[in-house]
C-alpha cells in the first residue's frame, strides 16, 4: 500500500496510524478492541469504503451489522458521500433487519408465508396472554411477562421447545406454553423478533444451497458493537462466515450492557479462536471527550474486575469539570436540568446537541413534564413510539389483515374496534371454532358467515368489511391503502366522536404521510438488483413499522432535546449530557444486586452514559423521588464516589456525608428512611425540607442550596409563588 496516496484519500484522511492499520488490514478476520469514542464505528465505515474502492470488493459482497437502523443509514450516507456507488443492494442493517430480509427472499424454504408479519413485543405479550387463557394457565403462577422472557431467552440461546430441559412441573408447563405459542405463530403466519433470527439460523444450517450461496456472496462480514452479540447471533455470524470469509468485528468489552438479554462478552474470546484471528488492533486515543470526562469514565470502569484491559487517553485537554448537582427531589432535579438547558441554549448550544439520559424509562415522565412546562421541544428516543401508539396499531392491524387475514393477533385487535357489537361470548365461540377446526380465526369466521350461529351479524359485518378492503386495495398505492385502513375501517369516524380525539386523528393522518415517505424513499430493502424477490410494498411497510418503530422520531430535525435510556444511547455522542437519577437502587439498579455480575454490568452502563458526552457532563441525584407511585429516599450512587474529586464541581454545597455514608454498600439499604436522609444535611443554616416564611413570598419549603460561606443561596418552594433562589445573606427567612 502506498501510504502517501492513502493519506490523501478522503476516505482515510485524518485517521491515526492505528485506525489506518485497522482499516487497511489484509483480508483475514480481525478484532478491533477499543474503548468508547476511539473511532471504532468510523473505522468500520472506512473499512467498507476501502474494501470497495481499493480492494475492488463489490458493494453487494459485503454484509455489515450495526446496532440500530439509524446507525445503518448513517453508515450508508457516509459511504455514498465519499464513493460514487449505489448502496441500494447493500446488506447493511441490524441483525433483525438482515434476517427479515433473508427470510423474505426464502420464505418458502423457511416455512413462512410470503407476507409473514412481525410480532412486536406488545403483540407478542397479548398473544401469550390469550394462549394462556385458552390453556387455563394460572397467570399468577406464570406471569405472562416472565413467560415472554422465558420464550425469548430460549430462542436467543438457539433453543426450540423440544430442546429445552424441563424436569419439574413448573418448567414443564413453561415449555408447553412455549410449544403452543410457536404453533400459534406458525398458524397465524407471524414471527416475533427472536424468531426472525432463530428461523434464519435454522434455514442456513439446514439448507446447504442457501448457506453456500450466501457464504460465497458475503466474503466480508463487519460487525459493530460486537460485545453485545448473544449466543445465537454469534452462531449466525459463524454460519454465514463459513471457513473462508473474513470477519471484521469491532467492540468494547467495557460497554457490554445487554448481558441481561443474553449478550456474551465471551464471544470476543471465542471469536479469536473460532476465526483464527491474526490481528487484534487496539485503539487507545479517544476523539470524543475532554479528559475530565474521560478520566471520570476510566475511574469508574477501573472498579470492574472482569475486563480485557485497555487504556484510553485524549489529547483534547482537560476541558470543563464534571458538574454534580444534588437535588431536593425529582422535580427539583428536572427543574435544574431545564434551567441549565435554557441557559446553554441561550448561549448558542443547539437543543439537538444536548441529551438527557436515565437508567429506567419510568424516570422520563418528570423530565418530560418539566420540558413541556418550559416549552422546550424534546424527543423521547426509544420511548412510546409512533408505531406503538394505540390508534396506529389499530390502523396497522387493518393493513395487516389486508395482507394476510389469517393473522389472529391483528384480527383480535380490531374485530370489535370500532365497536360493532361483537361481544366476549361471540369471540369465545369463534376461538373455540378455530381451535376445533385447527384453523385461523378468519377461517373460522368465514366458515360461519351467514349461519347466524357464531357471533351473529357483527361477525358477518366484519368479514364483509375486510373483504371489501381487500377488493378496494387491489392496485392502489400504499398511501391510499393507509387511507383506506383509517377511513373504511371506521377508525377516523370513531375518534372524531371521541373527546380529545384530535391527536389520534392527526396521528392517523401522519400514518398516510409515513406511507408516502416510505414509498418515495429508498429503504434499501425493496431492491431486486441482485435477483432477490421483490417484496410487496405493503408487507415491507408493515415490517418497517415493526422493526424501525421509533428510530425516526429522534431523527427528524435536530432542533429538539434528546431523551433516552442509557441503553438506547449506545454509540451516540452529544455536546452536553445530563445523567439524572444517580441514586443507589436506581443506578445501580436494585435488581443488579441480586444477579451475578449484575453490579459490573451496571457499572458498564454508567461508563457508556458518561462517555456519550463531548464537552460538558452533568450528574445529578435527588434526595427523594416519586417512582411507581411511591416516595423513595435515595442516597447518592456509589458511582459518584468512584470519580476522583478533582474532576468534579459540586454545584450546590457538597453532601457532608461523603465519608459519613459509611460506604459499605452491602450494609446500606437501597431505599433510606426519611429520617436518615435528612440527618445528612447540616452544612447550612436551613435544612432541606424546613418550612420557612418570607415577608414577600409568604410560606415555603427549603428545597436546595448552593455555594458556600458568604455567597450561599437557598432555593425555596413558595407554592403558588413558585420556586425562588434567594441569597441567604439578604433573604431574611424565618423558621415556622
Ligand atoms: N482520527 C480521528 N480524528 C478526528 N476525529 C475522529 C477520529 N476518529 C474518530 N473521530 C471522531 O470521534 C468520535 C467518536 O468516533 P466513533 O463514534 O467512531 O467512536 P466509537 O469507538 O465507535 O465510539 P462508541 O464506543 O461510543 O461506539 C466521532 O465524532 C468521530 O468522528
Ligand atoms: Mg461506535
Amino acid at each position: 500500500m502506498n501510504t502517501q496516496t492513502t493519506m490523501q484519500d478522503p476516505l482515510l484522511a485524518g485517521l491515526n496510524n492505528k485506525q489506518l492499520e485497522a482499516v487497511t488490514l489484509p483480508q483475514q478476520s480481525a478484532l478491533i478492541l477499543a474503548g468508547a469514542g476511539s473511532g471504532k464505528t468510523r473505522v468500520l465505515t472506512a473499512r467498507i469504503a476501502w474494501l470497495i474502492q481499493t480492494e475492488q470488493v463489490s458493494p453487494t459482497g459485503l454484509l455489515a451489522v450495526t446496532f440500530t437502523n439509524k446507525a445503518a443509514k448513517e453508515m450508508l450516507t457516509r459511504i455514498t458521500a465519499s464513493l460514487p456507488i449505489n448502496t441500494r443492494g447493500m446488506w447493511v442493517g441490524t441483525f433483525h433487519g438482515l434476517c427479515n430480509r433473508l427470510l423474505r427472499a426464502h420464505h418458502r424454504e423457511a416455512g413462512l408465508p410470503a407476507s409473514f408479519q412481525i410480532l412486536d413485543i406488545a403483540d407478542q405479550l397479548s398473544m401469550i396472554k390469550r394462549l394462556m387463557k385458552l390453556m387455563n394457565v394460572d397467570d399468577e403462577k406464570f406471569p405472562p411477562k416472565q413467560v415472554q422472557n422465558y420464550i425469548n431467552g430460549c430462542k436467543d440461546e438457539g433453543l426450540r421447545a423440544h430442546a429445552v430441559d424441563a424436569y419439574d412441573p413448573h418448567s414443564q408447563k413453561l415449555r408447553e406454553i412455549f410449544e403452543e405459542y410457536d404453533k400459534q405463530c406458525q398458524r397465524d403466519g407471524v414471527a416475533d423478533f427472536a424468531e426472525l433470527l432463530l428461523r434464519c439460523y435454522e434455514l442456513l444450517e439446514r439448507d446447504t444451497n442457501i448457506r453456500q450461496h450466501y457464504q460465497s456472496r458475503f466474503r466480508y462480514i463487519l460487525v459493530d458493537e460486537f460485545q453485545d452479540t448473544n449466543r445465537l447471533q454469534y452462531q449466525w455470524l459463524k454460519l454465514l462466515a463459513g471457513k473462508d470469509n473474513c470477519m471484521f468485528a469491532v467492540g468494547d468489552d467495557d460497554q457490554s450492557i445487554y448481558g441481561f438479554r443474553g449478550a456474551r462478552v465471551g464471544n470476543m474470546r471465542d471469536f479469536e479462536t473460532d476465526f483464527n484471528v491474526q490481528s487484534i488492533v487496539k485503539l487507545e486515543e479517544n476523539y470524543r471527550s475532554h479528559s475530565n470526562i474521560l478520566d471520570a469514565a476510566n475511574a469508574i470502569i477501573s472498579h470492574n474486575k472482569n475486563r480485557l484491559g485497555k487504556n484510553l487517553w485524549t489529547s483534547a485537554g482537560a476541558g470543563e469539570p464534571v458538574r454534580v448537582y444534588q437535588a431536593y427531589n425529582d422535580n427539583d432535579e428536572a427543574q435544574f436540568i431545564v434551567d441549565e438547558i435554557k441557559m446553554l441554549h441561550a448561549e448558542g448550544t443547539e437543543l439537538g446537541e444536548m441529551a438527557m439520559l436515565y437508567r429506567s424509562n419510568a424516570q422520563s415522565r418528570v423530565l418530560e413534564h418539566a420540558l413541556f412546562s418550559a416549552n422546550l421541544p424534546y424527543r423521547v428516543y426509544g420511548g412510546l413510539r409512533f408505531f406503538e401508539r394505540a390508534e396506529i396499531k389499530h390502523a396497522l392491524a387493518y393493513m395487516r389483515l389486508i395482507a394476510n387475514a389469517n393473522d389472529d393477533t391483528a384480527l383480535l385487535r380490531v374485530i370489535n374496534f370500532p365497536a360493532r357489537g361483537i361481544g366476549a361470548r361471540s369471540l369465545e365461540q369463534l376461538q373455540e371454532a378455530a381451535r376445533a377446526g385447527n384453523c385461523s380465526l378468519w377461517q373460522a369466521a368465514i366458515n360461519k358467515v351467514g349461519n347466524g350461529k357464531v357471533g351473529g351479524k357483527g361477525i358477518d359485518g366484519f368479514v364483509a368489511l375486510i373483504r371489501q378492503m381487500v377488493d378496494e386495495a387491489y392496485g392502489i398505492s400504499l398511501a391510499e391503502l393507509a387511507e383506506l385502513a383509517t377511513t373504511l375501517s371506521g377508525l377516523k369516524a370513531h375518534y372524531q366522536n371521541e373527546k380529545e380525539g384530535e391527536d389520534r386523528i392527526a396521528n392517523l393522518e401522519e400514518l398516510v404521510t409515513a406511507a408516502v415517505a416510505f414509498t418515495n424513499q429508498d429503504f434499501g430493502n425493496h431492491s431486486n438488483a441482485d435477483g432477490e424477490t421483490e417484496q410487496d410494498l405493503l408487507t415491507q411497510f408493515l415490517s418497517h413499522a415493526s422493526l424501525e418503530a421509533g428510530e425516526h422520531q429522534a431523527d427528524v430535525g435536530r432542533e429538539a432535546l434528546q431523551l433516552m435510556t442509557v441503553h438506547a444511547s449506545k454509540g451516540l455522542e452529544f455536546k452536553v449530557v445530563f445523567i439524572s437519577g444517580l441514586e443507589e437502587g436506581l443506578c445501580p439498579h436494585e435488581q443488579s444486586t441480586y444477579e451475578a455480575n449484575g453490579l459490573e454490568e451496571e457499572r458498564r452502563l454508567m461508563y457508556v452514559a458518561v462517555t456519550r458526552a463531548r464537552q460538558r457532563l452533568y450528574l445529578s441525584h435527588a434526595q427523594s423521588r416519586m417512582l411507581h407511585g411511591q416516595v423513595r429516599y435515595g442516597i447518592p450512587s456509589r458511582f459518584l464516589d468512584e470519580i476522583p474529586d478533582k474532576l468534579l464541581k459540586h454545584l450546590n454545597s457538597k453532601p457532608v456525608a461523603k465519608s459519613g455514608y459509611g460506604r459499605d454498600y452491602n450494609e446500606l439499604p437501597a431505599v433510606m428512611s426519611k429520617q436518615q436522609s435528612s440527618t445528612q444535611k447540616n452544612a447550612m443554616p436551613w435544612k432541606v425540607g424546613q418550612q420557612v416564611a418570607h415577608n414577600k413570598f409568604g410560606n415555603g419549603v427549603v428545597v436546595s442550596y448552593e455555594g458556600n460561606a458568604n455567597d450561599m443561596r437557598v432555593q425555596v418552594n413558595f407554592g403558588r409563588e413558585g420556586l425562588k433562589w434567594l441569597a441567604l445573606e439578604f433573604a431574611k427567612l424565618t423558621a415556622i
